[in-house]
């Protein structure tokens, strides 16, 4: 059976997308304190694979999950899960709102709360916990510098606490994207909707290195649907984009893409092909499916046998 860890404690949403992984629920399940320390239990074959957050529809990208999957020892996304989020405000029993004068959870729970907390707790500042699920235990069994807690609910009633407030998001429908981590290994079979994820560098100093990068993608067919621009890190204007695309690795527009990339860019990282959570067909253009590429090799391994 396979170990799982997750940015834990019990009771982040991170947890709640882990539980949505058939079998998860009966398996082994180790909380990390965030995406590194995750990945290396993966790495290291402590756990089988690693859920994290990637991308939410209000904020976009979780920098942590992108930077610690692009770099290192390589790893493949295996799978994506997309849970709906909504947020309460908790406080152990006998706090009101007027006593919160300061709050901890998540970077990502606090940049989607804005709104309610301008309007209802303006003067209160924010404690950055490593998940939402961590500020929450801490109200009960630590002795955190804030006086109340941004998490799920069930987490905040799993734990006794009170909740001073509900459904607390700025954006109602919001939802986070998990991506679940492991080891390169067999990739998951191609279902037609599916999603490819790359990690390209920049080429320095070459004029129209992205147009040059998106051009690969656009005369194959292939849809983007996350494009994220990260700092390497090495140096200041030292890029690589983190790109989606809808399709899989073992088709032709895919393949053909990617080869081409490699020659731009050759320290292109292939992160994994997987289904999509919402298994959405993608419309591919008529002068890009694997019969038409098919054809055009067929046609032209014919010239050169003539
Ligand atoms: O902190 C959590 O519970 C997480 O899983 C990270 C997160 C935070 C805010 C929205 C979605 C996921």
């Amino acid at each position: 059976m396979d170990t799982y860890t997750f940015l834990g404690p019990e009771g982040t949403f991170t947890e709640m997308a882990l539980l949505k992984v058939p079998g998860a629920a009966e398996a082994v399940r180790v909380p990390s304190v965030n995406a590194a320390a995750a990945l290396a239990k993966v790495r290291s074959g402590e756990c089988d694979a690693a859920m994290l957050p990637i991308e939410n529809s209000v904020e976009g990208g979780v920098s942590a999950t992108l930077d610690a999957i692009a770099s290192g020892q390589a790893l493949r996304i295996i799978r994506e899960v997309i849970v709906p989020v909504s947020f309460v405000l908790a406080a152990q029993p006998g706090v009101d709102l007027g006593s919160v004068v300061r709050v901890g959870t998540h970077p990502h729970a606090w940049a989607q709360t804005r709104i309610w907390a301008d309007r209802n707790i303006p003067n209160a500042e924010y404690i950055p916990v490593t998940s939402t699920g961590a500020a929450a235990h801490a109200l009960v069994s630590g002795a955190p510098d804030y006086q109340a807690a941004i998490c799920a609910r069930p987490v905040a009633e799993r734990l006794g606490l009170a909740i001073l407030a509900e459904n607390i998001e700025d954006n109602s429908g919001a939802v986070t994207r998990f991506v679940l981590v492991a080891r390169p290994g067999a990739l998951p079979e191609a279902t037609g909707a599916d999603k490819t994820t790359v990690a390209i560098p920049l080429p320095e100093d070459r004029p129209g290195a992205l147009m040059e990068i998106l051009d690969q993608f656009a005369t194959r067919g292939v849809n983007l649907s996350r494009i994220e621009s990260r700092p390497t890190g090495q140096f200041l204007g030292h890029y690589f984009f983190s790109i989606d695309a809808d399709g899989h690795i073992a088709e032709a527009r895919m393949a053909e893409a990617l080869r081409a990339l490699h020659r731009i860019s050759p320290q292109i990282r292939f992160m994994g092909s997987y289904p999509r959570a919402d298994a959405q067909v993608p419309e591919i253009p008529a002068h890009t499916t694997d019969r038409v590429f098919d054809q055009a090799q067929r046609w032209f391994d014919g010239l050169l046998a003539e």
